[in-house]
């Protein structure tokens, strides 16, 4: 996948697992790709969360309802699974391990990492990665070992330094605020609960892209105008 394919796909990164969604883990992924959201991370985890051969055949059969949406299937930390389900990608933190022998572990794959500063997204792009994560944007319930809140700031300092690479912002992001992290240069939104717990996947999902997508649409309006 080129960049500017990937930037594309980072419209509405849609991330999951079993813990996240009170209704079935399938019919939520199945709805939320039917509204439009344009990548999926496969997270199982905390507490409650499949073990296992449970785990494994949970993450297949999202990765089949991916591959009917066309939709590239990220997994979350596990390199192992990764290779076992040849996934499309993986998404790491700072504190998953060492970057560089993780990009040699996963050659041809997407490979994301999350950042949290100027020299940390340096350093990711130095080893590889193809997309970056910046967040906690917004205070978040879904994970409670996050960096401090950021807000847009971490995003347009990166872009005001150069930064090119696909990002997506991260944390407490929904359809009223989601237009913020575009703004600020972030090419698409990271969601857990704004799909996940949403009543209407599928809504929330639209209602995500149109928000994205508005925001680029004034970005580059912004841009011809300056
Ligand atoms: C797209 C995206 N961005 C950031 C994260 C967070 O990754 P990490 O810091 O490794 O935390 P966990 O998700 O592993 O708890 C992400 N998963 N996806
Ligand atoms: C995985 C992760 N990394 C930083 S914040 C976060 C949780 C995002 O979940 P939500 O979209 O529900 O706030
Ligand atoms: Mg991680």
């Amino acid at each position: 996948m080129n960049k500017a394919e990937l930037q594309d796909r980072m419209k509405v990164y849609f991330i999951m697992g079993s813990t996240n969604c009170s209704a079935d883990a399938e019919e939520v992924l199945e709805k939320a790709l039917i509204g439009g959201a344009t990548i999926f991370q496969f997270r199982e985890k905390g507490e409650g969360c499949l073990e296992g051969n449970d785990r494994i055949e949970l993450a297949m059969a999202l990765q089949q309802i991916c591959g009917r949406f066309n939709v590239p299937f990220i997994i979350n930390d596990d390199i192992h699974l990764m290779k076992k389900l040849n996934a499309d990608g993986l998404h790491v933190g700072q504190e998953d391990g060492d970057l560089k022998e993780i990009r040699n572990a996963v050659p041809g794959k997407l490979l994301g990492v999350s950042v949290h500063n100027l020299n940390e997204a340096w350093l990711a792009l130095e080893i590889g990665a193809d997309y970056l994560g910046v967040g906690p944007v917004y205070p978040t319930g879904t994970k409670t070992d996050t960096r401090p809140v950021m807000g847009y700031s971490v995003i347009r300092e990166l872009r005001d330094n150069g930064i090119d690479a696909p990002i997506v912002g991260i944390g407490g992001i929904n359809k009223d605020n989601a237009s913020g992290v575009v703004q600020a240069g972030a090419d698409g939104v990271a969601v857990i609960t704004a799909i996940s717990n949403h009543l209407k996947p599928a809504e929330a999902a639209g209602e995500l892209l149109k928000a994205v997508e508005n925001a680029k649409q004034n970005n580059s309006l912004n841009k011809i105008i300056k």
